[in-house]
C-alpha cells in the first residue's frame, strides 16, 4: 500500500462536524458460486474518521459496491470485523443510510411523500414532519415538495433520494455512485452541492465511485483498490480546503497519481 501524501486528513481539508467513525478490521469476503467460490475482497483494513469523507476508487468489479454493502449492514463479511463507533455492524440500520445510482422514488408519491418514507416507517412522521421540511430546504427543493418524481429532472430526482437520506440524520451515508447516471454538467453541479450538504448536515461519507476527478474533488481521502480480490492499493490524501477549486496543480498531480495506481497511463 502507497501513502502517497503524509499530512494527516484533517490538516487542510477540514472534516465534517459531526458523524460516525468506521473500523474495517481485516475483512475478506468470499461469494459462493455454482462452480466454487469467488474471492472479493483480500485483507482490507480501512478507518473513517468522524465526519471524514473518504472515497474509493478501483477496477470494475474489483469489490467496491460490496465493500459499501458490508458496511452498510447489508451481509455480514466473510471474516473480518467492522464497526460504527466501535460496535459492530451486524444489519442495517437507519444511522447508515445508502444512496444508490437510481433513485428509485416512489412515482405516485410526492417529493414531500417520498422523503418522509423513513420516519414514516419508524413511526416518527406525526412529531418530526418539520424534518422533511428540513430535509427539503438542505437540497433546496422546498418549492418542488408537492411535484411527483415524473416531473423532475435527474439531478432533482437525486437530490429527493439525499434528502430521504438525510432526513434520517443519518451517521454515515453510503455513496453508491450516487451521481453516476446524470449527464456531466448536472454532475459537477451536483458534486458541489453533496460537498455543501456533507459540510453543513456532518455526516461520515464513504463513496464509490469511477470518477477519478470526483474522488478528488470530494474526498479527504481516496483510497484505490486493486483487481478482484480487492486490497487497498494506495491511499491519497487529498490536503486541499473546500470548497475546492477543479483546476488546482494539486489535484492534477493526485489525478496523475491515482491512475497511475489504477494502471492508467496519465500523460493525456
Ligand atoms: N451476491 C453475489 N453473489 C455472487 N457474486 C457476486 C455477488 N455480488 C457481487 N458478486 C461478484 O463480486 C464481484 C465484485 O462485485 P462488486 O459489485 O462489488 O464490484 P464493483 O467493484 O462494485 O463493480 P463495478 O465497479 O463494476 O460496479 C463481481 O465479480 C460480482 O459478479
Amino acid at each position: 500500500m502507497v501513502s502517497v501524501a503524509s499530512a494527516p486528513a484533517a490538516a487542510d481539508a477540514k472534516l465534517s462536524p459531526g458523524g460516525a467513525r468506521i473500523d474495517i478490521e481485516g475483512v475478506s469476503h468470499w461469494f459462493k458460486q455454482q462452480d466454487g467460490v469467488l474471492q472479493v475482497l483480500d485483507s482490507i483494513d480501512l478507518q473513517v474518521q468522524p465526519g471524514e469523507f473518504v472515497a474509493l476508487l478501483g477496477p470494475s468489479g474489483c469489490g467496491k459496491s460490496t465493500l459499501l454493502r458490508l458496511v452498510a449492514g447489508l451481509e455480514p463479511a466473510t471474516t473480518g470485523r467492522i464497526a460504527q463507533d466501535g460496535e459492530p455492524i451486524t444489519r442495517p440500520d437507519p444511522s447508515r443510510i445508502v444512496v444508490f445510482q437510481d433513485p428509485t422514488l416512489y412515482p405516485w408519491r410526492s417529493v414531500w411523500d417520498n422523503v418522509a418514507l423513513g420516519l414514516q416507517a419508524r413511526g416518527l412522521l406525526k412529531t418530526q414532519r418539520s424534518r422533511v421540511d428540513d430535509a427539503l430546504a438542505l437540497v433546496g427543493l422546498t418549492d418542488f415538495a408537492k411535484s411527483f418524481p415524473h416531473q423532475l429532472s435527474g439531478g432533482m430526482a437525486q437530490r429527493v433520494a439525499l434528502a430521504r437520506a438525510l432526513v434520517n440524520d443519518p451517521q454515515l451515508l453510503v455513496l453508491d455512485e450516487p451521481l453516476g447516471k446524470l449527464d456531466s454538467l448536472t454532475r459537477i453541479a451536483m458534486q458541489s452541492e453533496l460537498v455543501n450538504l456533507w459540510q453543513r448536515a456532518g455526516f461520515s461519507a464513504l463513496l464509490v465511485t469511477h470518477d477519478v476527478e470526483e474522488a478528488l474533488f470530494l474526498a479527504n481521502r481516496v483510497i484505490v483498490l486493486s483487481d478482484r480480490p480487492a486490497r487497498i492499493a494506495a491511499e491519497l490524501v487529498v490536503d486541499l480546503p473546500y470548497p475546492r477549486h477543479r483546476g488546482h496543480p494539486r489535484l492534477a498531480q493526485l489525478r496523475h497519481e491515482a491512475l497511475r495506481h489504477l494502471g492508467l497511463d496519465a500523460t493525456w
